[in-house]
């Protein structure tokens, strides 16, 4: 298995070479070459899988055989033992056909935890074979920051930096990130919105100077290791709700487009799913993508559900890519125009294919919290904002296929909101109990790349 660039002038990179290298050289995302796929029957024999099991099944095929078997088992079995949850993803049933696949219950209780303890064990094993070291720099705007910094605090072969909005994150979201006591984790609080760091992500991995000397690798989905292990519940929920016998649909709370991603590289896989409904907040930039054809960004608006405040969404490029037919050329057009204004138009067979896979719709913040509020008295089920969001889209999209709504976060990452909408404060696990209290460390800076990489550069033990 061979992975290729999305903008076509990047080497083709092996698995192990493809999770260390995040972004492509060519500032493109990785994506494989070809799509592993299942039969309906290797699908029926998953059911009764336990989840560590079924990830191992399900992403196998993706390791080209760069990973023993056995580590690979060892390393998935470890990622999945620090969920809280016997099921790791469990499925709740909250209406008629409706259901929410709850992926809060790993270690910082959000479903970014599901990629990055792997991630993290992949990454660790990889460097240790080559005797390498490695800097990580995330982006994040809440929650892909504090599940990275779990995921790698205190490993040696790794530093990791985590860029975060200043004043845009959530209190518990932002304590996750800076009470690490490990000497290899570095909170940098940048005067800017999400889209200011994950641009400032980019420009360090295209900036090659910098980007060797400091060894660079990504944990955001830009990693394509991110998105392979998100698959995995797709497969999960769909077998419990009856699959290969009977399809379903999902709707997703969605900013960066990695987790509906992973969604499509399940059908892609085999997966009989329906319909994938893309839910955005006022930040809908997606849902007017789908409406018009256009994709135009504006600027971000703070919202109640804080990691979905993003514009630049950044793998729907992944997605540009396949609805192009795998057409490099036309990914980097669009690339060019959306650096240069903005804004570029999606080609009009390229978007009616994607109408043919897709729903989007948005919820602002009021139909959040009513659907906050309405959820808690129809099915006594408490949603944090972003799942809030999803389920209110869901509701205008449910019919005789199962409905299932992702669960992205625990409500207790979002208290105020959530009880400003319900009355109800969610009190955070017992197990996370002092997270209020720890001493916070962070590092104010301007959305500068110099004074970020200066930044970077001075502290990561594997700078040149
Ligand atoms: C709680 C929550 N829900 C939804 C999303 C959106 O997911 P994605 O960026 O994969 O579209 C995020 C951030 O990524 C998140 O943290
Ligand atoms: N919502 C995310 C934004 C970054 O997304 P990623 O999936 O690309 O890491 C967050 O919480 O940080």
């Amino acid at each position: 298995m061979h992975y290729v660039s999305t903008r076509g002038e990047a080497p083709a990179l092996g698995f192990s070479d493809a999770i260390l290298a995040g972004l492509a050289r060519d500032g493109g995302l990785y994506v494989p070459r070809e799509w592993p796929r299942f039969s309906a029957a290797d699908i029926r024999a998953m059911r009764g899988l336990a989840y560590p099991d079924l990830a191992i099944r399900v992403l196998t095929p993706f390791l080209g055989g760069e990973i023993a078997a056995p580590v690979f088992e060892r390393l998935v079995r470890e990622a999945y033992a620090t969920f809280r949850h016997e099921a790791v993803c469990p499925l709740v049933q909250t209406g008629a056909n409706t259901f929410v696949l709850e992926l809060f219950h790993g270690p910082t209780l959000a479903f970014k935890d599901v990629a990055m303890q792997l991630l993290a064990r992949l990454m660790d094993h990889v460097l240790a074979e080559r005797g390498h070291h490695a800097t990580i720099v995330g982006a994040t705007s809440g929650d892909t920051g504090g599940a990275a910094i779990d995921a790698f605090a205190g490993r040696s072969r790794t530093d990791i930096f985590i860029l975060f909005p200043h004043g845009r994150v959530s209190p518990v979201q932002q304590r996750q990130m800076t009470t690490s006591t490990a000497e290899n984790v570095h909170a940098l609080a940048i005067e800017g919105n999400f889209d200011d760091c994950q641009g400032l992500l980019k420009d360090m991995f295209n900036d090659h100077g910098f980007r060797d000397r400091v060894s660079l690798s990504g944990v955001n989905s830009i990693n394509w290791a991110r998105i392979m292990a998100q698959i995995v519940y797709y497969f999960s929920s769909a077998l419990s709700l009856g699959a290969p016998d009977r399809p379903v649909s999902f709707t997703v709370p969605t900013g960066n487009f990695g987790d509906i991603f992973a969604g499509y590289a399940a059908k892609k896989m085999g997966l009989p799913i329906d319909r994938l409904v893309i839910a955005t907040n006022d930040n809908d930039i997606l849902a007017r993508t789908f409406a018009t054809g256009e994709y135009r960004t504006k600027g971000v608006f703070a919202t109640t559900s804080p990691s979905m405040d993003i514009q630049v969404s950044s793998n729907f490029e992944r997605l540009l890519f396949e609805a192009s037919n795998r057409d490099a050329a036309t990914v980097r057009r669009y690339m060019a125009g959306l650096k240069q204004s903005g804004a570029f138009t999606i080609d009009a067979a390229e978007i009616a294919g994607m109408r043919s896979e897709f729903d989007a719709g948005r919820a602002d913040m009021d139909e959040v919290a009513a659907t906050i509020r309405s959820t808690l008295a129809n099915s006594n089920y408490l949603l944090d904002p972003h799942t809030a969001a999803a389920m209110h889209v869901a509701a205008g999209k449910t019919g005789a296929v199962p409905m299932v709504v992702l669960g992205t976060a625990h409500p207790a990452k979002f208290p105020a909101a959530v009880e400003a909408a319900s009355g109800v404060s969610p009190a955070l696990p017992a197990w996370l109990g002092g997270l209020m209290t720890f001493e916070e460390k962070y590092t104010v800076l301007p959305s500068d790349l110099k004074m970020v990489e200066d930044y970077v550069s001075r502290r990561a033990r594997a700078a040149r």
